[in-house]
């Protein structure tokens, strides 16, 4: 089992996210007695009896919603049986590419209901977008049970309609788990509630601890985008040219077999480089500079891949954009694709399907896609790129498409199939 596990919140406005995460960092005792101080010290001043945990949360995201590029915050936290990272997102935004940034990595998501109004459109779809990610286990936390009274039977039937849902967009049974929880109290969230004995499966926190996780993307295949050529020419280094750049996806170690695409050159890592010296092994999201044992003809936005498993060299393919901007998308909409460190130009040919939300069903051949929505088009770029299908490689099969007039983000795209791959390996 992994001792690491991803995770992603989604919830509407007020459901209680924050006061969970922050219930969840309290009880695991990963808040920061200054921070905690802070948070008691601005419940009394609002006159309340009992710490306001979502300060813990909210204090940290009104600083953030200044910035307007970074909207996911990490939030780290362990128990003696597992690490986790969780990205929390905005309630109030929908699908910004910041919710997808954010759960598109996530082996698990935890959506919020509260008790009182049950699973609600927008649960719906939060779940809708989850199961499009590909995001493996679900988790309904029905909040705010202290509410109903801790009525068992009201929970049955938020849980069964929200296990029917669920089973729609393809989740087994055993993926999806529904839990009656007071993140203001913390009944079910680290402790047990002796409110809920009609409840026999475990807290929140026991079920992040304990649930099989999908491989982590440390896992998944070496892929290195190069940033930087480095030379120093130095008499110290005479011959020295490495390859600086942050590790996407996967590990790299000395004597690993790569490839260089889209060249396609195989060859073999020598040293892995780090601020703190030579390493034995790195994984994904560190910075190194990779030394090579052939001296080879590579450039700044060059992809090194594992030599065994590599991704395809295409100029088409198809992918799902989730549309995050006030102007339409129609067919033959030219615009840019930024993928790794590549950014090309590149023509929407198809706009083949469309989701939609209030039927959760396809449309076929929509006119346009709109703010908000997600769809299935047919990308041509105007070159080659190597490129991972999202679902085999999610960090290196995401991209974003780009308005060419002022460089504004217009969608964050999953490449489906590669269509006219050359360099197939
Ligand atoms: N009674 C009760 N109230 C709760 C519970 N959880 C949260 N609340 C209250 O519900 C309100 C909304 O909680 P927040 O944690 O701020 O909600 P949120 O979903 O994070 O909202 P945004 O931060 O706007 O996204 C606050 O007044 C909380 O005190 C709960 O389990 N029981």
């Amino acid at each position: 089992m992994s001792s690491l596990l991803r995770l992603a919140t989604a919830g509407s406005v007020d459901d209680g996210k924050s006061t969970l995460v922050g219930r969840l960092l309290y009880d695991t005792k990963s808040v920061l007695a200054d921070q905690l101080d802070a948070v008691q010290r601005a419940s009394v001043d609002r006159g309340l009896s009992t710490p306001d945990l979502s300060l813990l949360v909210d204090g940290l995201r009104s600083e953030r919603e200044q910035g307007i590029t970074i909207d996911v915050a990490y939030r780290y936290f362990a128990t003696p049986r597992r690490s986790f990272v969780l990205a929390d997102t905005p309630g109030h935004v929908q699908y910004t590419r910041n919710t997808v940034t954010g759960a598109s990595t996530a082996q698990l998501a935890v959506l919020l209901v509260d008790a009182r109004k049950g699973v609600v459109e927008q649960t719906r779809r939060h779940a809708a977008v989850l199961a499009l990610l590909g995001v493996p286990r679900l988790v309904l936390a029905v909040n705010k049970v202290d509410l109903i009274n801790y009525d068992e039977a009201a929970f049955t039937v938020i849980a069964k309609e929200f296990a029917t849902h669920a089973a729609s967009l393809g989740y087994a049974e055993g993926s999806v788990l529904t839990i009656p929880v007071s993140a203001l109290h913390g009944d079910n969230v680290a402790t047990r509630s002796e409110n809920t004995p009609w409840y026999g499966g475990p807290t929140l926190l026991e079920h992040l601890e304990q649930v099989p996780v999908a491989p982590d993307p440390h896992d998944a295949p070496f892929r290195f985008p190069v940033q930087y050529v480095i030379r120093p020419r130095t008499a110290d280094y005479p011959d020295y040219r490495g390859y600086a750049g942050q590790i996407a996806a996967g590990t790299v170690r000395p004597g690993d077999e790569v490839v260089v695409l889209p060249q396609g050159l195989r060859t073999r890592v020598t040293r892995v480089d780090t601020a703190d010296g030579p390493r034995d092994e790195a994984g994904a999201g560190s910075s190194v500079t990779v030394l090579l044992a052939d001296d080879l003809d590579i450039a700044r936005g060059d992809l090194i891949a594992s030599a065994t498993d590599r991704p395809e060299v295409t100029d088409e393919f198809t992918a799902t954009l989730c549309w995050l901007s006030s102007s339409s998308l129609r067919p033959g909409a030219r615009v840019l694709v930024k993928h790794g460190a590549r950014t090309v130009q590149a023509l929407v040919e198809e706009l083949g399907s469309r989701f939609d939300e209030q039927t959760l069903s396809t449309v076929d051949s929509p006119e346009s896609l709109e703010l908000n929505e997600i769809g299935g088009v047919r990308i041509r770029l105007s070159e080659e790129l190597p490129v991972d299908e999202y679902s085999h490689s999610p960090r290196t099969g995401a991209f974003l498409v780009i308005d060419p007039k002022n460089g504004d983000t217009l969608a964050a795209g999953l490449v489906g199939e590669r269509l006219s791959a050359v360099g197939a390996g």
